[in-house]
């Protein structure tokens, strides 16, 4: 394995297996960015100029980005804060987020919380909790579990610390949130020494601007709204856009079409301000892709 970032223009990239894989090739296809595969092949062709792609479990990237054998990759920030590796994030997709959180059957628990007794963690996160229970205090000995960590309370463990989505699989086994250790999304990592290679930082800017616009896009609608000549000024003061609405005469003097990217968050709340003021024939539509 090379120790040191790959030396040649070529961006070497790792695409996640997985959990996190279906999220990552849709960014990357909104992005218009094609990968094809071969049947059970790790390594798809990738459309875009100046990469090569590999798919590899999401702990397996962080380790290859630190040791610098890929230049850039898709992993979780849990991976990467327990692995401790020092990496520059790129892009905070905000994808399958998850908490990683400590939890125990209340079995376990002394008015909600964990005894003050020396007790027993299982965690596939060793570093993480191992933090976590210095940071609180705790007396505990850590067991390294390999997945089902939930299953491992109260006869082989009296807590865990694991990730948790929607929360059933800590309820189907009994388990209490005691704590939050952290909070993750999936993040574009890169090695440093990649990032100083001018040919390399181009490839991988363009990358990044790419998926940026379509994470930006995925906020926001475009909206589209008659307005007559009076009430012009009284709806563009409601509207939240990224710079200037577009506003556009219409025919026989009818008053303007007005038209702004918004947040899509604000919309309930916009479409009633914008016809309080007057506005009319309201039309929404989604955005592909936003590039500043
Ligand atoms: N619902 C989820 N459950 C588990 N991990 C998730 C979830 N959503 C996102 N992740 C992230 O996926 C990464 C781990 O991916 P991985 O494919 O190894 O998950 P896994 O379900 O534990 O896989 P496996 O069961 O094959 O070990 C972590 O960074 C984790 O935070
Ligand atoms: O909060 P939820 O939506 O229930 O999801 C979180 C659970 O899903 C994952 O387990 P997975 O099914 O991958 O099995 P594993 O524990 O063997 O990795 C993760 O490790 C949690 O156990």
């Amino acid at each position: 394995m090379r120790s040191t970032a790959p030396t040649s223009g070529l961006v070497h990239l790792a695409l996640p297996k997985g959990r996190m894989q279906e999220n990552v090739l849709r960014l990357l296809g909104d992005a218009g960015i094609r990968l094809t595969f071969d049947k059970r092949g790790y390594r798809p062709s990738i459309s875009l100029d100046g990469f090569e792609a590999k798919i590899l479990k999401p702990q397996n990237i962080v380790e290859m980005l630190h040791a610098g054998s890929r230049d850039v990759g898709f992993a979780g920030a849990d991976w990467i804060a327990e692995q401790g590796a020092e990496l520059v994030e790129l892009l905070d997709t905000g994808l399958d987020p998850v908490r990683i959180v400590a939890a125990a059957g209340p079995e376990c628990l002394e008015n909600g919380k964990l005894p003050a007794r020396p007790f027993v963690v299982a965690t596939e996160y060793e570093r993480l909790a191992r933090r976590w229970l210095d940071a609180n205090g705790h007396d505990a000995r850590v067991i390294r579990s390999y997945g089902a960590t939930e299953v491992f309370p109260p006869e082989d463990a009296d807590c865990i610390v694991d990730n948790t989505a929607t929360g059933a699989t800590l309820k189907a086994n009994g388990l209490l949130i005691v704590d939050e250790v952290m909070r993750s999304s999936t993040r574009l990592v890169a090695h440093p020494r990649s990032l100083e290679h001018p040919e390399k930082r181009a490839t991988i800017e363009h990358l990044v601007l790419l998926l940026r616009s379509v994470l930006d896009a995925r906020r926001r609608v475009m909206i589209e709204v008659n307005v007559p000549a009076a009430s012009l000024e009284a709806v563009v003061e409601v509207l939240p856009c990224m710079r200037e609405p577009t506003i556009a005469p219409l025919h026989h003097e009818a008053g303007f079409a007005v038209k702004a990217a918004v947040p899509r968050a604000d919309l309930p709340e916009l479409i009633r301000a914008i016809k309080e003021r007057g506005g009319t024939d309201i039309v929404v539509s989604g955005i592909a892709q936003i590039v500043p």
